[in-house]
């Protein structure tokens, strides 16, 4: 924390979306970003050199959830663990995958064939996710869906990403380890500081460590995910602790 406060113009702050700056919610379409963050991020981007949101979430899904992201000056999304990029209000996105409509039009029939009547399926553009959250057995529907999704990925050349009450099945290739990393090395960062709350932000929190850079790991804690907080320098208690220590930072830069 010391090479940030030092030096902010050389910070890079990275940040995920779920579980980070919005709370979690049962349906991840009413999902919103917490009324604290675009105001302290727009505040720490007038300080630091850059803040990026990493997220599994398509950035256009980002700015629906939190329109008022959209006026944090030079704000970077990296969306789908990086492969599609908002910023300056456009977004720059290699073309989606072919397995991902092949693998999403045979999951229903799947999920028919398990006897799964309650997860959820959100069509994620080039990747599809079935969430168990709301189901009336989550944590044991989402481990009887584990190996069934992992071959339906692998017979259409994808991986599953594992999260909170989620399974996702999505192309290989990418991850926010490798997003964060190629972020740090475009802007010449001099320092990073990155947040995650869940199995996802692992590859962040690698890619912090292997950046070679004064670096700090942030969780933002919950009872649901704890394999984050075992290897995070600072665990604060979700979204509100995550705003609460962005807002300490910003107030130490303006003193
Ligand atoms: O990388 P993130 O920004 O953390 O996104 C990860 C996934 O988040 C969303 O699902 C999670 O949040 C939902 C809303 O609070 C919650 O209902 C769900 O149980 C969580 O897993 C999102 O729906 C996924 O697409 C993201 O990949």
């Amino acid at each position: 924390m010391e090479a940030i406060l030092k030096d902010p113009a050389g910070a890079v702050i990275g940040l995920d979306f779920d579980g980070t700056l919005s709370p979690i919610v049962p349906d991840p379409d009413t999902a919103v970003v917490h009324p604290g963050a675009p105001p302290v991020l727009a505040e720490l981007g007038r300080h630091v050199g850059a803040v990026a949101i990493v997220t599994g979430r398509p950035p256009a899904k980002v700015l629906e959830l939190g329109p008022a992201l959209k006026d944090v000056p030079g704000l970077v999304i990296l969306g789908h663990y990086g492969f599609e990029r908002w910023e300056d209000g456009r977004t720059s996105a290699p073309p989606p995958p072919a397995g991902v409509p092949r693998a999403k039009a045979k999951l229903p029939l799947l999920l028919d064939s398990l006897g799964v009547t309650d997860a959820a399926i959100e069509d994620k553009g080039r990747a599809v996710a079935v969430h168990t959250r709301r189901c009336a057995d989550p944590e044991g529907t989402l481990a009887r869906l584990r190996e069934p999704l992992a071959a339906l990925a692998a017979e259409h050349g994808l991986v599953v990403e594992p999260g909170r009450m989620v399974l996702e099945v999505r192309p290989s290739g990418m991850d926010k380890g490798h997003a964060l990393g190629a972020f740090l090395t475009e802007r010449s960062a001099r320092s990073v500081l990155f947040v995650g709350d869940d199995l996802g932000d692992l590859a962040a929190f690698d890619a912090v460590r292997s950046s070679g850079l004064p670096g700090v790991t942030v969780c933002s804690g919950s009872t649901e995910v704890t394999a984050l907080a075992e290897r995070a320098d600072i665990v604060v208690d979700g979204p509100e602790g995550v705003v609460a220590l962005l807002r300490e930072l910003t107030s130490a830069f303006s003193r």
